[in-house]
C-alpha cells in the first residue's frame, strides 16, 4: 500500500484556505458590527432633533435643551467613532483576504522544537487570543526573515537576543486568496519575487517594499540604538522606502507612547510630497507630518517679505551663470549655507544676550505706544541668564499691559469719540448686553448712557488695536531682520562673532545685495534660513512644537550646514533619520558641504551612525551602468546594479529644437505603444519644461496625456510628466526623456551631478537627446571624462 503524501505546495494551499477562514470569520464579525453602528448612526442622525428637547421659554429651559443637544451629540461621536474603526477593520481585513502573508520562516529555539511563522502586513490572531496565524512584518521574530539565511540565526527582542537555527524560508506571491508562486530561498530575501516586483511598471505613487526588504534596510527600519542615522544610498537604493518602512515600524514598536503627529518628514518639494503619500496608509498606518523646508520658511517670513525659494535661487543663478555678478551671488551662497556663518551666527546670539537685538516699535496712529528703547530696556532689564525664551514672554505681558492701558487713556480722544457715534446697532446691541451680562446697569434699566458709552468706546479702541495685540502675542515686536541686518552693516561685529575673526570674501557685496533686497521687501533663499534661525532663537524656540519625538530628512544632502544645524537646534530632543546621496547634490549651498558633515559634526559619535546603501533597485544595469559613467570614477565606486537587464541607454544628438521635438515625440508614442504608464520629460529649468511642452503638445496626438508639472503641483499625472530637473527628485518613471543635454545646458563640472540625478529617475528605459553637442559627462558624447 503507498501514501500519497502531500506535497509542499499543497500543504501550504491548505494552510492558506484555514487562514481564509479565520479571516472570513473576522470579516463577518466585524461586518455586523459596521452595518449595526452604519444604522446607529444614520437613526441617530435622523432622530437626533426629535429626541432633543427643545424649549426656549425660559432660561432654565433652554439650560436643559442645552443639555440634550449635548447628549445627544455625544453619542452620535461615540457611535461615529465606533463606525470609523469597525470600517478600518473591515478595510484592513480586505487587505489580508487578498494577500494574509507573503512569507513563513520556521525557526527553532535553542534546545526547542522548531516553530512555523507566517509574516504579513499585519498580523491575524485566532478567536482563542493565542494562535498566531500571521505575525506582523514589524514583529521582533519576523527580522529573522530579513536578517538570516538558514542556518543560525537570531533576533533582538526589547530585553535581549534570541537564539537558534532558522530551518526554512519560504516565501509566497499570493493575491486575491489565491496561491500563485510558492518557493524556498536560501538568500536574505530571495532575488526571485524582487526581480518580478522590480520589473513592475512604476506608478505614480510609491509602492510599500514589506515583502522584500534587503537586510541593509532592515537594519535602518528598525534601528533603535542611535539618536542621529545618516543613511548614504545611491540613487534608487531605497533610501525613501527605508524611512517610510521605518516610520510604520516606530509607530508599531512605540504604539504606546508614539503618534503620527510627532513624527515629521521633510521633503525636498511639493510633487515628492503627493509622490510618497500613499505608502503609510497602505501599511495600516495614518501619515506622518510632511512638509518641505520651504514651507517652514514661509510661515516665518512669508508674512512680510517675498521670500525667494532654492528653485528661484538654482534658475537665477544659472541664468547669471559666468558674469561677475553671477560669481558673486555664488560665493554669497555658499557661504551663508557654510558652517562657518552657522557659528558667527550662533557667536552673535551669545552676544545679543548682552546687546543689540532690534525691536518695532508699537504704533498707533502715528502716536507711540512703546518705543523701541522702552521695549529693548525691558528686554534687557531681565537677567541674561533667563534666556531668551523667559524675556520674550516678559516684555510681550509687559507690552499688553501696555496696550490695555492705552486703551483706557483713549478715553476721552475725539477720534475715539468720533469712531464710537459710527458704530452700528448691532454693536451697540452687544454692548447693552455685555453690560447687563456684567451687571453694570443699575436696576436693569437701559438708562446708563455713560456706561454704554465707555463700553462702546473701549470696544472700538480695542478693536483698533488687535491687530497691535495679534502681533505682539506672536513675538513680532522682535525685528529680527534689522537685527540681522546689524550683523552685516559693522565689520568689527562681525570680525568679533566668527570663529576665525576672519571677514569671508566678498562680505561687501554681502551687505549691499542685503541692504537693497531688504529695501525691496526681498529676502534671498540664502538669508532665509539664517534669519529664521535668528528669529527663532530670539524667541527661544518657544513656538517650535516640543512634542517631536522623530524627525526624518530626505534628500538631505541638498540642504546646507546651516540648515542641517538648524534642524538639530529646532528640535533638539527628537531622534533624527537623514538620509542622501551626495551625488546628487546638486545645489550651489550645499555642494561644499563635504558629504554629510553639516548632520554628524555636531553630534557625539557615540550616538550617530553612518549607514551605506550601494545597491541601485530602481534601474536596469544598463542604466546604472550608464550613470555610473556620468560621475567621477571616485564617486561611482560604491554603486551596484541588481541584476536586472532591459534595453541599453540611448543618446540622440539633433540639430535644432524641432528635430529633437519630433524624434522626442515619436519615442513618446512608441513608449505609451508598449505599455509604459508613467513617462518624464526631464527638461533643465522650469522655463525650458515650459519650452519642451509646449513643442511636444504641438507634436503629440491630441489623445496622448501630457501635463506640465510645476512647482506648486502635489500630484503626479499618470502619462507623459514635463518637468523641471529639481522637481524630478526622489520620484521615478518607467522611462526617462532627458530634454537638451547638450553642453550648453550641462556643461560645467557642477552640472555632473544634475544630469547623474535626472538620468537617475528611470526605471527601464533612458533617451538622452541634446542640440547640437552632447553634454561631456555622458557616455559616447566623446567629451572628457
Ligand atoms: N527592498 C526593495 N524591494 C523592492 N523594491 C525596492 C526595494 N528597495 C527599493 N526598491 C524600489 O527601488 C526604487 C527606488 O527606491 P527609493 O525611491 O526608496 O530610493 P532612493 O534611494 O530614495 O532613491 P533616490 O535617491 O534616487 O531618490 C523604488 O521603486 C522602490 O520601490
Amino acid at each position: 500500500m503507498s501514501y500519497n503524501f502531500p506535497s509542499p505546495r499543497e500543504e501550504e494551499e491548505k494552510r492558506l484556505l484555514v487562514v481564509l477562514e479565520q479571516v472570513g470569520k473576522r470579516m463577518r464579525k466585524e461586518m455586523a458590527l459596521l452595518g449595526e453602528r452604519r444604522g446607529d448612526v444614520v437613526g441617530i442622525r435622523q432622530e437626533f432633533w426629535d429626541d432633543v428637547r427643545m424649549n426656549f421659554s425660559d432660561s432654565s429651559e433652554v439650560a436643559e435643551t442645552w443639555t440634550s443637544i449635548v447628549q445627544q451629540a455625544e453619542v452620535l461621536a461615540e457611535r461615529e467613532r465606533s463606525h470609523r474603526m469597525a470600517s478600518e477593520a473591515v478595510e484592513k481585513l480586505t487587505k489580508q483576504f487578498d494577500t494574509p502573508y507573503f512569507a513563513r520562516i520556521d525557526f527553532a529555539e535553542e534546545g526547542g522544537e522548531a516553530e512555523r511563522i507566517y509574516i504579513g502586513r499585519a498580523s491575524l490572531v485566532g478567536e482563542d487570543g493565542e494562535t498566531f496565524y500571521v505575525y506582523d512584518w514589524r514583529a521582533p521574530v519576523s527580522s529573522l526573515f530579513y536578517d538570516h539565511e538558514p542556518g543560525p540565526a537570531m533576533y533582538r527582542v526589547p530585553d535581549g537576543r534570541i537564539e537558534g537555527e532558522l530551518e526554512l524560508k519560504r516565501q509566497f506571491v499570493i493575491r486575491a486568496g489565491q496561491m500563485k508562486h510558492m518557493f524556498d530561498t536560501s538568500e536574505t530575501v530571495g532575488d526571485e519575487i524582487l526581480q518580478a516586483v522590480l520589473s513592475e511598471g512604476s506608478d505614480t505613487a510609491m509602492k510599500s517594499i514589506v515583502a522584500t526588504i534587503q537586510k541593509e534596510q532592515n537594519g535602518i527600519i528598525r534601528d533603535e540604538r542611535h539618536k542621529l542615522l545618516v543613511v548614504q544610498g545611491a540613487a534608487g537604493s531605497g533610501k525613501t522606502s527605508a524611512a517610510l518602512q521605518r516610520i510604520a515600524y516606530l509607530l508599531y514598536r512605540f504604539r504606546e507612547t508614539l503618534t503620527p503627529e510627532q513624527i515629521i518628514l521633510f521633503s525636498p518639494n511639493p510633487v515628492f510630497k503627493g509622490y510618497i503619500s500613499r505608502v503609510l496608509p497602505d501599511l495600516g498606518e495614518a501619515n506622518m507630518r510632511q512638509m518641505t523646508f520651504r514651507e517652514l520658511i514661509e510661515a516665518r517670513l512669508g508674512r512680510r517679505f517675498e521670500v525667494e525659494d532654492l528653485f528661484s535661487q538654482t534658475e537665477a543663478l544659472d541664468a547669471s551663470d559666468g558674469a561677475p555678478e553671477g560669481e558673486a551671488r555664488e560665493q554669497a551662497v555658499k557661504y551663508k549655507g557654510s558652517e562657518h556663518f552657522f557659528l558667527t551666527t550662533e557667536n552673535y546670539l551669545k552676544r545679543l544676550k548682552q546687546e543689540g537685538v532690534r525691536f518695532r516699535t508699537l504704533r498707533f496712529r502715528d502716536k507711540t505706544i512703546a518705543a523701541e528703547e522702552d521695549i529693548s530696556q525691558q528686554f534687557y532689564a531681565v537677567q541674561a541668564s533667563d534666556g531668551f525664551a523667559t524675556r520674550a514672554a516678559y516684555v510681550k505681558r509687559w507690552l499688553l499691559e501696555r496696550l490695555k492701558a492705552w486703551v483706557d487713556s483713549q478715553m476721552g480722544e475725539a477720534w475715539l469719540e468720533e469712531a464710537a457715534e459710527l458704530v452700528d446697532q448691532e454693536d451697540i446691541q452687544r454692548a447693552y448686553v455685555d453690560v447687563r451680562r456684567s451687571g453694570g446697569f443699575h436696576d436693569e434699566v437701559f438708562d446708563d448712557e455713560e456706561q454704554m458709552s465707555l463700553r462702546l468706546k473701549r470696544k472700538v479702541a480695542e478693536e483698533a488695536i488687535a491687530p497691535i495685540v495679534k502681533a505682539v502675542r506672536s513675538y513680532r515686536f522682535i525685528d529680527a531682520v534689522a537685527t540681522y541686518r546689524m550683523l552685516f552693516e559693522s565689520r568689527p561685529l562681525f570680525a568679533y562673532c566668527a570663529p576665525d575673526g576672519k571677514l569671508p570674501k566678498g562680505w561687501e557685496w554681502m551687505n549691499l545685495r542685503l541692504e537693497e533686497s531688504l529695501s525691496r521687501k526681498r529676502i534671498d533663499h540664502e538669508d532665509a534660513t539664517p534669519l529664521m534661525y535668528l528669529s527663532e532663537a530670539l524667541e527661544g524656540f518657544r513656538r517650535v512644537e516640543g512634542s517631536i519625538q522623530h524627525v526624518f530628512v530626505d534628500e538631505a544632502q541638498d540642504y546646507s550646514p546651516f540648515q542641517a544645524a538648524f534642524l538639530r537646534r529646532r528640535y533638539p530632543r527628537a531622534r533624527m533619520t537623514v538620509l542622501g546621496d551626495f551625488n546628487q547634490a546638486i545645489y550651489v549651498q550645499s555642494q561644499d558641504s563635504g558629504g554629510f558633515g553639516g548632520w554628524t559634526r555636531l553630534m557625539d559619535a557615540g550616538v550617530s551612525s553612518v549607514l551605506r546603501l550601494t545597491t541601485s533597485y530602481r534601474s536596469t544595469e544598463e542604466i546604472v551602468a550608464y550613470t555610473k559613467r556620468i560621475l567621477l570614477p571616485e564617486d561611482a565606486a560604491n554603486i551596484a546594479p541588481f541584476h536586472r537587464s532591459g534595453e541599453k541607454p540611448t543618446l540622440a544628438v539633433c540639430e535644432d529644437g524641432g528635430e529633437l521635438g519630433e524624434r522626442m515625440a515619436a519615442d513618446i508614442a512608441q513608449l505609451l505603444g508598449r505599455g509604459y504608464g508613467t513617462i518624464g520629460v526631464i527638461a533643465k529649468t522650469a522655463r525650458d519644461s515650459g519650452d519642451a511642452a509646449a513643442l511636444l503638445k504641438e507634436i503629440l496626438a491630441e489623445d496622448i496625456p501630457l501635463t506640465l508639472v510645476t512647482g506648486g503641483a502635489a500630484e503626479l499625472p499618470k502619462g507623459v510628466s514635463v518637468l523641471p530637473s529639481y522637481l524630478a527628485k526622489g520620484i521615478e518613471f518607467d522611462a526617462v526623456l532627458v530634454w537638451d543635454a547638450s553642453s550648453r545646458r550641462y556643461g560645467q563640472e557642477k552640472d555632473r551631478k544634475l544630469l547623474y540625478t535626472v538620468c537617475t529617475r528611470a526605471l527601464h528605459v533612458l533617451h538622452v537627446y541634446s542640440i547640437g553637442e552632447a553634454s561631456p559627462w555622458l557616455p559616447g558624447s566623446g567629451g572628457p571624462r
